[in-house]
């Protein structure tokens, strides 16, 4: 058993929380033989909640969990982590982009980067879940200028899970039969799900283009594309309340393949800092198809982009741009 790692959920009294840090805490993610110290951060408001999740934490019996520090300060939250997932922020409600929550939202993030910076390991890998993820990541990131800026990655991994599950619904087989979806840019309604070069393994054992087991290109343009886009959106509009369980799901798949690695055949979307592959521009958190390996990701490169593509990541491109240069102005 190695000694425990230490990592951070910040927002962990809110409703992403409660579904996500029991398969934190029961080796789900970072293995059934690494011990784990959660440190739960969220505002003073909420400690009497986080507190009873405190003792359900405890009351899970779980061996692998060897402390629970609840705070609603930063200097004790970020202090020696390993890992952040930084959820805290406000949930956007019926009739809103994701991008109106940047005022809102997007000085928590800064604040979070700074306490990162003077407080973290060096080696801390960040996963930014709160809205507009791309943009409070690249915030965090500007504002921990010791860490890597590998080191930060956003959640688009929850529409690469709803662009896997619609292609698998549509040709009538399951999930893990579908291989190498790309999401491409920006975690709100313009980003990119792209099948072009995904795979799928039909029920016969034949393996075939998506396009060629879809076979209905009208469906991918004008149905899966809008349907991903506008997920968060429709789960908004039936329950009220954004998604929680899959998102908690996707954060725990996020953290597992950058830890352990990505399968050889397959690639996994994520929002990381742009080298300006595939000519995104340079600094952008920008959300690409990614493979993993020890601990470090890299961007798939190579891939074909036709000018329809290319349209479309560009347009995304173009939003993380204007939001980029708003959240600059809302933390002058
Ligand atoms: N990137 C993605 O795929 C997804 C992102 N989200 C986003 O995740 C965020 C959290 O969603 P929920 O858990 O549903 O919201 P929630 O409202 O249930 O919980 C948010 C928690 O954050 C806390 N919080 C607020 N400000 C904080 C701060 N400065 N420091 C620490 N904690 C703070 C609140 O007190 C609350 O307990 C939202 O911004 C939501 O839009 C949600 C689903 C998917
Ligand atoms: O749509 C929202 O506001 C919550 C979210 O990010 C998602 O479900 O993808």
């Amino acid at each position: 058993m190695s000694e425990p790692i230490r990592v951070l959920v910040t927002g962990a009294a809110g409703q992403i929380g409660y579904s996500l840090l029991y398969s934190l805490a029961n080796g789900d993610v970072f293995g059934k033989d690494q011990a784990i110290i959660l440190h739960l951060l969220d505002i003073t408001p909420a400690l009497g909640a986080l507190g009873g999740v405190k003792f359900e934490l405890e009351d899970c019996s779980l061996p692998l969990l060897r402390d629970v520090v609840c705070t609603d300060q930063e200097t004790v939250a970020f202090k020696d982590i390993d890992v952040a997932v930084l959820v805290g922020a406000m949930p956007r409600r019926e009739g809103m982009e994701r991008k109106d929550l940047l005022a809102a939202n997007v000085r928590i993030f800064k604040s979070q980067g700074a306490a990162l910076d003077q407080y973290a390991k060096k080696t801390v890998k960040v996963l930014v879940v709160g809205n507009p993820a791309n943009t409070n990541c690249l915030i965090c990131s500007k504002n921990a200028p010791s860490i890597p800026s590998e080191n930060f990655s956003c959640l688009t991994r929850l529409d690469h899970n709803r662009a896997k599950a619609q292609v698998a619904l549509k040709v009538g087989v399951t999930t893990d039969k579908v291989r190498q979806v790309t999401i491409w840019g920006n975690h709100s309604s313009t980003q990119f799900p792209d099948v072009r070069h995904a795979k799928v393994t039909l029920n016969n054992g034949e393996t075939k283009q998506a396009y060629d087991a879809i076979q209905d290109e009208n469906w991918i343009k004008n149905s899966f594309i809008p349907v991903v886009q506008k997920r968060g959106a429709a789960i908004i509009a039936a329950r009220k309340l954004s998604s929680a369980m899959s998102a908690a799901k996707a954060i725990c798949d996020h953290l597992r393949d950058w830890w352990f690695g990505t399968p050889n055949d397959d690639w996994v979307s994520m929002g990381v800092v742009s080298d300006g592959s595939y000519g995104i521009e340079k600094g952008l958190v920008y959300s690409f198809p990614i493979k993993c390996q020890n601990r470090t990701w890299s961007i798939v490169q190579g891939l074909e982009i036709n000018d329809w593509a290319r349209d479309l990541m560009t347009k995304t491109a173009q939003e993380l741009i204007q939001e980029r240069d708003d959240a600059f102005d809302a933390t002058k």
